[in-house]
């Protein structure tokens, strides 16, 4: 995908779309391209839109992430990105602020918990879930207590916290090990086990991407959708796709693909190369878009 020269013209012509691999996906990227005012395109934030790093504090959107999306943006209903980070680190990470063509862009943070509006610059949420403030409190003896890792961390992230096992010798054998005794510990304080890409997250319970991403679609009454996204805290978002094509909604599965996430890859209707396939995707289909 990219542009192409049309040589009778002379003139830059959009790459071709690329064809979603189910009828259900082929169905939401036409629905999509016959009325883009009515789509909604929303977006995960790491792994999708910015490569995967070891150090999330160094994490950025892909150098043409902010151009493809303003170039999206103004052709369809909205444009959100759906995240479990904090909405501002999102917006910070991913220079989402002060974009010409982004006016309008939604940060749906913390799985939705938290709403960034690029037309006021505020962030809403509710108050925090005090089950939070204990669970810091206790987290790092807890891990010293049943020997955890070394190279295991705690990130801190307000309304969560998060335990990363990416810097671990053996990250995946770091992880597992922590799967359970977390699960544990976060239901004892009423919170709930996210986990993610060499991450557990401890965070609030009642909320995911898949409620985030039915509100926001119904509050526009949105017409189709497409989600990208490359982790397991997508799926819920992936099954409200689901659920708004079973009730008539069109909608596209994108999977931003990695070695280390192959869930997402079964349940898409189309796999792109990483944050740059995505970005390419994105940008290819602004083009076709009226
Ligand atoms: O919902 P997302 O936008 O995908 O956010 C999920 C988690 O992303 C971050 O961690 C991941 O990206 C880091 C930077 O590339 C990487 O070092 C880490 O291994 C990944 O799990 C973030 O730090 C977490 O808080 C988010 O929950």
């Amino acid at each position: 995908m990219g542009s192409h020269t049309d040589s009778t013209h002379s003139m830059p012509t959009p790459a071709p779309l690329p064809t979603p691999a189910t009828a259900a996906g082929r169905e939401g990227l036409d629905a999509i391209l016959a009325r883009p005012a009515g789509a909604v395109i929303a977006l995960d934030f790491d792994g999708t839109l910015a490569p995967i790093v070891p150090d999330p504090e160094q994490a950025r959107a892909h150098p043409d992430a902010v151009a493809a999306l303003a170039a999206l943006a103004p052709k369809v209903a909205s444009v959100a990105v759906v995240t479990g980070r904090p909405a501002a680190v999102a917006v910070r990470h991913g220079g989402f602020a002060g974009v010409p063509g982004l006016e309008h862009l939604i940060v749906l943070g913390h799985y939705g918990a938290e709403r960034w509006d690029a037309a006021t610059g505020e962030v809403t949420a509710p108050a925090p879930h005090p089950g939070v403030a204990s669970v810091r409190a206790e987290l790092p003896g807890f891990l010293d207590s049943i020997g955890a890792w070394r190279g295991t961390w705690i990130e801190e992230k307000g309304r969560a916290v998060a335990v990363h096992t990416r810097r671990a010798g053996d990250p995946q054998a770091a992880f597992e090990a922590l799967r359970a005794p977390l699960t544990d510990l976060a239901a004892r304080h009423g919170l709930v086990v996210e986990p993610g890409r060499m991450v557990l997250e401890l965070r609030p319970p009642g909320m995911d991407k898949g409620v985030a991403l039915l509100d926001h679609v119904h509050r526009l009454s949105a017409t189709s959708v497409l989600y990208g996204g490359d982790d397991l805290g997508d799926l819920p978002a992936f099954a409200a796709v689901d659920k708004l094509r079973s009730d008539g909604t069109p909608g596209l599965l994108v999977c931003s693909g990695s070695d280390e996430v192959t869930e997402l890859r079964d349940r898409s209707d189309l796999v792109v190369e990483g944050p740059h396939g995505l970005v390419t995707l994105l940008r290819t289909l602004a083009h076709h878009l009226a």
